[in-house]
């Protein structure tokens, strides 16, 4: 049996912290403060937090082949030069639905970048329904939809063996798949492959293993579950000392340690009290599994 490790990174929390990813390049865990307007970047060398700001929500950040990094930005897919800060449109979606803005996102094996967008809360998990859509950018800058009707789009991940695209709806309190085609990045054939329970809460963000099992974060339930995606079944529960779990993703040497972010937003003094280290990234140690390295975006 591993012992399992709980601690927190940084000396800061976040408002709405989403989106780690790890860089392998820079020893460094990259992540968002959705609505703080930040990008962040946790260097596991210094234990120190750089943070670049920005004009609108950012709700993700992915690695690009060509260095630097790719984030969704309001209803932006936009380039981010980090020494340079300097922020770069490459596409707009939505634009007919003012009140939207990006949500997670994430690169395929192949290197394209997937994000979908939801409308703006008015508080954590209250909004408009249906106002969200899947879309995918792809490695010549040209942008496609998917789906629409999505309520707060989240999850998202690709099956060891790339036939197969993970991907949350946080409101439907589940965990669906879809067929994919690495070829095309086509997705087809949605199914349910796990709902939530009550103590779970909503399923957020959430990456795979090397062993092909999800670790899923669930918001307002403090935990990350994994799962099995063939059989259906939860596998284990992590507990950690905040409710309002976000997402997580696989880093450090060899991507034995996970990470986990949180947020703060929509608690009271009482529940900050309470969980003071609301907002905080964290890292978990001993888990005995390994995660896969993030793909970078290849335009
Ligand atoms: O980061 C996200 O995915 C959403 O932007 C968040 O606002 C919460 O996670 C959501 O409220 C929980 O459902
Ligand atoms: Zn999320």
């Amino acid at each position: 049996m591993s012992s399992i490790k709980i601690e927190c990174i940084g000396s800061e929390g976040n408002r709405l912290g989403e989106s780690p990813v790890w860089d392998e390049k820079e020893s460094a865990l990259l992540y968002v403060d959705i609505t703080g307007r930040k990008v962040c970047r946790w260097s596991s060398v210094t234990n120190q937090v750089q943070a670049i700001s920005v004009d609108a929500p950012v709700s993700s950040v992915a690695l690009r082949k060509s260095g630097d990094y790719i984030i969704t930005l309001g209803t932006r897919f936009a380039a981010l030069k980090w020494k340079e800060q300097q922020v770069t449109t490459i596409e707009h979606v939505d634009k007919d639905k003012p009140n939207n803005r990006f949500n997670d996102g994430k690169v395929d094996p192949a290197g394209r970048y997937f994000a979908g967008t939801m409308a703006e809360e008015i508080r954590p998990a209250v909004l408009e329904r249906h106002q969200g859509s899947l879309y995918t950018l792809f490695s010549n800058l040209s942008v496609v939809k998917h789906f629409n009707q999505v309520d707060i789009s989240n999850g998202l991940d690709w099956s060891l063996d790339h036939k197969t695209f993970f991907y949350i709806d946080s409101l439907s309190y589940s965990v669906d798949a879809f067929d994919y085609d690495l070829q095309t990045g086509k997705i087809g054939n949605r199914r349910s492959i796990y709902k939530l329970e009550k103590e779970e809460s909503i399923p957020d963000g959430m990456c795979i293993d090397t062993e092909g099992k999800l670790w899923v974060a669930c918001y307002d339930g403090g935990r990350v579950i994994r799962l099995d995606p063939e059989t259906g079944k939860r596998l284990q529960t992590v507990k950690l000392p905040v409710d309002k779990t976000t997402s997580c993703c696989f880093g450090g040497k060899d991507y034995s340690e996970m990470y986990v972010t949180s947020a703060s937003d929509g608690m009271d003094k009482e529940g900050l009290s309470r969980q003071p280290q609301a907002g905080r990234v964290f890292k978990i140690t001993g888990l005995g599994v390994k995660g896969v390295p993030p793909y970078p975006f290849v335009g």
